[in-house]
């Protein structure tokens, strides 16, 4: 039978955690073909971002309309996405082809805390894709660079997911795993009329390394069968809980979190 397919428009991770290799691996797991337009090829290991060269906009686009015209997108995901060319590339792209639903993980700087955005690009995706997502997905870091609000709590947390609708998404994701000190991970999701507080225990790991990216293609695969939003995030947040209980030393630095538990089943 075919199954469902999901897009991911985001960079490559030459140490394999993140980017699309974590969307790939993470779609695989959840018995989803994956697309991907690739934006970006990024130079990092355990240890951190290197540098990286930029995929030209016409051929990002040119990869979305390609799988889109001929396979079809159930859902979508957009990661690094670099440049705010870039951005206004896709954000155009979307508007002409059909793509089920779009989940924005606004992934700004590695957890090494190494830029994976130009300067200028963070109000393209303010402007651009925020409007067009049906949920955005950001952790704390890119909730205080998109905001200005510092999350060090539950009711910050809601004020900044409030300000973040205001951009114009459906629904927003405020990720806890950066809230240190709490023996739980707290993500807020919220549509402004519906909040819904998703809990777990916080596992003492360095190995958190493609979370996010893996959190958010984890919500697309449900999205791409068929699933609400709120169901799609609540069957995505027991998913990255388990791998990152099961994330693995690999290197000097920070390792992965694993999908490789879904073998075992
Ligand atoms: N130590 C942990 N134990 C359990 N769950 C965690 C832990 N750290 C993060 N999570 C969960 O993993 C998901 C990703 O969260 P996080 O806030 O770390 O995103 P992120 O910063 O985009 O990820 P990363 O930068 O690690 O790729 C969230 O559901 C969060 O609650
Ligand atoms: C290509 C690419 N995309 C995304 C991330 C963010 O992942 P993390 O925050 O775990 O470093 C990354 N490091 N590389």
């Amino acid at each position: 039978m075919t199954p469902p397919t999901a897009l991911t428009i985001a960079g490559s991770d030459s140490g394999g955690g993140a980017g699309i290799q974590a969307d790939l691996r993470t779609f695989f797991a959840h018995g989803v073909h994956g697309l991907v337009a690739l934006t970006a090829v990024t130079v990092q290991n355990s240890l951190g971002v290197q540098g990286f060269t930029e995929i030209p906009a016409d051929v990002v686009t040119a990869q979305i309309k390609a799988v889109a015209s001929d396979m079809g997108v159930n859902a979508a995901k957009t990661g690094m996405l670099a440049t705010a060319e870039i951005i206004r590339a896709v954000a155009k792209t979307l508007d002409e082809v059909e793509v089920g639903s779009l989940v924005v993980d606004p992934v700004a700087a590695s957890m090494t805390g190494h830029a994976l955005l130009r300067e200028d690009a963070l109000e393209a995706i303010r402007t651009e894709l925020f409007p067009r997502a049906t949920l955005i997905t950001p952790n704390l870091d890119e909730v205080r660079l998109l905001t200005g609000i510092s999350v060090v709590d539950a009711a910050s947390q809601r004020s900044a997911a409030e300000a973040l609708l205001e951009f114009g998404s459906r629904w927003v994701l405020v990720k806890g795993g950066h809230l240190v000190g709490t023996p739980e991970c707290v993500d807020l999701l919220t549509d402004g009329r519906e909040y819904r507080e998703l809990s777990g225990p916080r596992y003492e790991t360095e190995n958190t390394h493609g979370g996010g990216d893996t959190m958010a293609s984890a919500i697309t695969s449900s999205l791409a069968k068929g699933a609400s939003i709120p169901d799609a995030v609540a069957a995505g947040k027991k998913f990255i809980e388990r791998c990152v209980a099961e994330g693995y030393s690999l290197g000097a630095g920070v390792g992965p979190v694993s999908p490789f538990w879904v073998l075992d089943r």
